[in-house]
């Protein structure tokens, strides 16, 4: 289980974070998405403890995290740019991650770096930035993390070795009840991958939820009517966005499908599709709720 409570993070006069909440349970994968800039980097990086925030709480299986190196040994971090000691090789980065992480295993060390296929001792400053990022998963996999908290993990991946990575990831979770959060822009991805999601914008979270709940929650609804309602129709929906499209009307709406059904069969329309969305179209109605949404740009 990992919980943020209100937590809040300035650089100097700009707050990158503002009173987040998140709860992510364990042996789940949890999806952070949000805008560039949206404070998602900083958040990791106060949920791992490697900053302070200003203000609130975090926890990882009820234990405070900042300057507690016994909880950062169970929950490791991959940044969005892998870091290794200068002039090193993936056998001389296992040695340091031996000697830091209690609950090392050479034997998965050997098998995931023959598996990826990567030399050990080859300098890892001249191998390639997937091949570096192979590395980073290689060294935190083997260390057994009972956390696993992931900045854009996938980039720079080619698309067999990202699912061979999102397979072993899901064996750690389903195996070992490990807890995962994960950062990104690639929500199609990301709609296969995760168990819940949150979202972010200017440093807020503008909610979070289970993924399967979030479907069920937001759908969109086709609709043509031989003569168009009143206004009543659109004023009694939830709407998150709303078009027309010659006869037809698109909407965006939250709720309940029983409820719009209800709702909209009482305006006798001609034709009537009530469709699940994708992460991809919550994402952009979502953020176009707050005021972020794709405007054309004549440059
Ligand atoms: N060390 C720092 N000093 C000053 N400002 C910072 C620092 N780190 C982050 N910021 C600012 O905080 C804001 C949030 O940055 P952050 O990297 O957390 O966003 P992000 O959601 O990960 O963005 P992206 O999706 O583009 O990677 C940005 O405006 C960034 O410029």
């Amino acid at each position: 289980m990992i919980t943020a409570e209100k937590v809040s993070k300035r650089f100097g006069r700009y707050e990158a974070v503002k009173d987040v909440s998140i709860h992510v349970k364990k042996g789940s994968i949890y999806g952070l998405l949000g805008s560039n800039g949206a404070g998602k980097t900083t958040f990791l990086k106060i949920i791992t403890g490697i900053i302070r925030p200003d203000q609130g709480l975090t926890e990882i299986e009820g234990e405070p995290v900042y300057e507690r190196p016994e909880v950062k040994e169970r929950a490791l971090f991959i940044p969005d740019q892998p870091y290794f000691f200068q002039q090193s090789t993936l056998m001389q980065m296992s040695s340091f991650y031996k000697a830091v992480y209690k609950r090392w295993d050479e034997k998965r060390f050997q098998k995931l770096h023959e598996h990826f296929g990567l030399d050990p001792h080859a300098k890892l400053s001249r191998m390639s930035k997937g091949m570096q990022r192979q590395a980073a998963f290689i060294l935190t996999l083997s260390a057994m993390p009972d956390v696993l908290i992931l900045d854009e993990p996938f980039d720079g991946l080619d698309p067999v070795v990202r699912q061979q990575v999102k397979n072993l990831l899901i064996q750690d979770v389903s195996e070992r009840q490990m807890t995962v959060i994960v950062s990104s822009h690639n929500l199609r991805e990301m709609e296969d991958f995760c168990d819940s999601v949150g979202i972010m914008h200017k440093g807020r979270l503008l909610f979070e939820r289970e993924l399967e709940e979030l479907k069920t929650d937001v759908c969109k609804v086709q609709v043509a009517f031989r003569k168009l309602p009143d206004s009543s129709f659109l004023d009694g929906l939830n709407l998150l966005h709303y078009e027309k499209r010659g006869r037809v009307l698109i909407c965006i709406v939250r709720g309940q499908e029983e409820e719009i059904h209800r709702h909209v069969q009482a305006f006798e329309p001609a034709i009537f599709d009530i469709l699940p969305l994708t992460l991809e179209e919550i994402f952009t109605y979502e953020m176009g709720s707050v005021g972020y949404e794709i405007r054309n740009l004549i440059v």
